[in-house]
């Protein structure tokens, strides 16, 4: 199977997870993408969605998705994402696609936390994968020496066109922390989350996944923590 059919088995999966009546919180990047696709079958049974990106909002209202703002919004029954990684505690590196900072809002309002990714996204320790943080660009370069001291090597995002910081859907600018290895995720997440002129830390720990789907080529095993 291919990685992208990887991706489809767990998306189709997720969708058991969907609940009737009620606003579904979706994800941003390859895999939230094929969700979206198998959510447009069933929209009639759902009230609408809440997006985590511009790019998921555009794609959900191409199908003739409800999409509602978060602030008119109260509860969230579940949140449906990919991740970049995730260990066995279902703590995850999120924002690969630059939409950890919605990605975070939007989860801690939902009430369930269902991660869909393929198989080779299960790692036993995070931070193979860069770990992203928003920031606000006035405190860019303050930043990264912070994130440096912590051990890792800090390195602005740019734009696929130029060697201009790339820029989030906040107006925000990316920092990608590559060399961490990371033994406790919720005390880094924390220690991150403190440094002044951070917006958000793509580590999701705190509130981590509360199931996995992971799509594998004897077909898609679910983790739950
Ligand atoms: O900002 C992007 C998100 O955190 C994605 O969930 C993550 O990058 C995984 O994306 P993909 O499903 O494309 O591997």
């Amino acid at each position: 199977m291919t990685q992208d059919e990887l991706k489809q088995a767990t998306a189709r999966a997720a969708i058991d997870y969907v609940v009737d009546g009620e606003i579904i919180g979706v994800g941003t990047g390859s895999t939230a993408n094929f969700f979206i696709d198998e959510l447009a079958k069933i929209k009639h049974r759902i009230k609408g969605t809440v997006a985590s990106s511009e790019a998921t909002a555009a794609r959900l209202a191409g199908h003739g998705i409800p999409v509602f703002d978060l602030n008119d919004v109260e509860s969230i029954a579940v949140y449906i994402d990919g991740a970049d990684e995730i260990n066995a505690q279902g703590a995850m590196i999120k924002g690969g696609g630059a939409a950890l900072t919605r990605e975070k809002i939007v989860a801690s309002v939902s009430r369930r936390f269902v991660c869909i990714a393929d198989g080779s996204k299960l790692v036993e320790t995070l931070g193979k994968f860069a770990l992203p943080v928003e920031v606000l660009p006035m405190a860019r370069n303050a930043v990264m020496r912070r994130l440096a001291a912590l051990g890792g090597q800090p390195k602005v995002r740019t734009k696929a066109s130029s060697d201009e910081a790339f820029v989030t859907d906040n107006g925000g600018n990316l920092i990608d922390v590559a060399g961490l290895s990371i033994t406790d995720p919720v005390a880094l997440e924390t220690q991150i989350n403190a440094i002044v002129g951070v917006v958000a830390v793509g580590l999701f720990a705190a509130r981590g996944a509360d199931v996995c789907l992971l799509g594998t080529a004897d077909g898609v095993r679910k983790l739950e923590y």
